[in-house]
């Protein structure tokens, strides 16, 4: 999360850092959201052929055991048939998590509410980006000597980061000046004058205030400028979760 600051630990109880094995330790590689007792919603493209993943909900600072943490291994993963890396701007950048054994619920760990099918927020509704992704791009600056503008990662933070991103509707953001035809009626816009979501915080939850007072995860983090997380007019773009509640119950009732 690029211009974002420290959660207040716990508050968004649903965000969990799924990690990916290399060699005989586990790092974060991407976030989620815990949508059921035994089932975690993230990104497609967080998921490679062969990689072996767990999830850890309950964490906030990822440098301290603070004995909130709760470890689950994954027994099935569902990738969205429709998600091609090569394809970004088709969207359907989902896959569903089937936990071992579901997590304890408690003040640190619970599930997250879901919009009905087909709920578009408006534009401005304001909402939070959750993750342990970069705090900003690592963009060298071209010059004679380096001609390519070389993104490289930011640091990445230890602590949970959360940004205010108001919603940017599909109108202004398939602007050509904007996302363009990459941004789909199946996305959610969200963000501007700086924040946004960077590399580590894909699949993670875009949370935002309902009418009830309660808070809904309407989106998971899919893709940002390749140039500079924060680029302006190109505001962070989510696949909007209205609009695969079908696919959703679908696989989750199959168990
Ligand atoms: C999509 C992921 C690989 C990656 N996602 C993220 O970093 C996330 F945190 F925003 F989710 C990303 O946006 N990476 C940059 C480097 C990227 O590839 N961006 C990108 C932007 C637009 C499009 C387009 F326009 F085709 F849809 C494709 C890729």
């Amino acid at each position: 999360v690029v211009n974002g600051e420290d959660a207040r630990p716990h508050s968004w109880p649903w965000q969990i850092s799924l990690q990916v094995k290399h060699g005989s330790r586990f790092h974060h590689t991407c976030g989620g959201t815990l949508i059921g007792p035994r089932w975690v919603l993230t990104a497609g493209h967080c998921i490679w052929p062969g990689d072996v993943y767990r999830v850890v909900f309950g964490e906030h600072d990822m440098s301290v055991e603070e004995g909130t943490e709760q470890i689950r291994d994954i027994l099935r993963i569902v990738v969205h048939p429709l998600w091609d890396i090569d394809r970004v701007a088709d969207g359907n950048d989902l896959a569903l998590l089937k936990l071992d054994k579901s997590p304890i619920m408690n003040d640190s760990t619970g599930v997250a509410c879901l919009p009905e099918a087909g709920e578009i927020l408006a534009h401005g509704t304001p909402c939070y980006i959750s993750g342990w992704g970069n705090l900003y791009s690592n963009v060298t600056v071209s010059s004679s000597l380096s001609p390519l503008r070389v993104p490289a990662h930011g640091p990445m933070p230890d602590k949970l980061q959360q940004a205010l991103l108001p919603v940017v509707e599909h109108s202004v953001c398939s602007r050509s000046d904007w996302w363009g035809i990459n941004a789909k009626t199946t996305m959610v816009c969200a963000g501007g004058d700086d924040v946004s979501g960077c590399n580590g915080d894909s699949g993670g939850p875009l949370n935002c205030l309902g009418q009830d007072g309660r808070w809904y995860v309407h989106g998971v983090t899919s893709f940002v400028s390749s140039r500079v997380c924060n680029e302006v007019k190109k505001p962070t773009v989510f696949t909007r979760i209205s609009a695969f509640t079908e696919w959703l119950n679908e696989m989750s009732s199959y168990g």
